[in-house]
């Protein structure tokens, strides 16, 4: 999946993130999620890499496993800056 194809899931019904190249579909946790419900509203599309990684324990991550659909692949045509 690319970055673009993740932007399209990008509301509280129906919620994708990506953190360190992957996707997870939290639709259905985020309103569990112990570091508050908003991640789905502040994340939903977005790659939460970096903040992900400030506050999250091995337990955690292990978690995130059940969540996870598949890898982002990067292409050159989005890593090229907006014409
Ligand atoms: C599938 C993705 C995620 C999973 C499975 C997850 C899971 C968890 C878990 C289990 C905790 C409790 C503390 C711990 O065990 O480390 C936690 C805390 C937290 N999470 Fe997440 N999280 C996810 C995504 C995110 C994202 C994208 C953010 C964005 C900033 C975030 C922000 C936080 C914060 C701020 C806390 C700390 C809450 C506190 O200490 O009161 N999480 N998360």
């Amino acid at each position: 999946m690319t970055r673009a194809e993740v932007a399209r899931h990008n509301t509280r019904d129906d919620c994708w993130i990506i953190v360190s190249g992957k996707v997870y579909e939290i639709t259905a946790w985020a309103p569990h999620h112990p570091g508050g419900a908003g991640i789905a509203r502040i994340y939903a599309g977005k790659d939460a890499t970096a903040e992900f990684g400030d506050y999250h324990s091995a337990q955690a991550v292990a978690h995130m496993a059940h969540f996870c659909i598949g890898e982002l692949v990067e292409t050159s045509e989005e890593a090229k800056p907006p014409a």
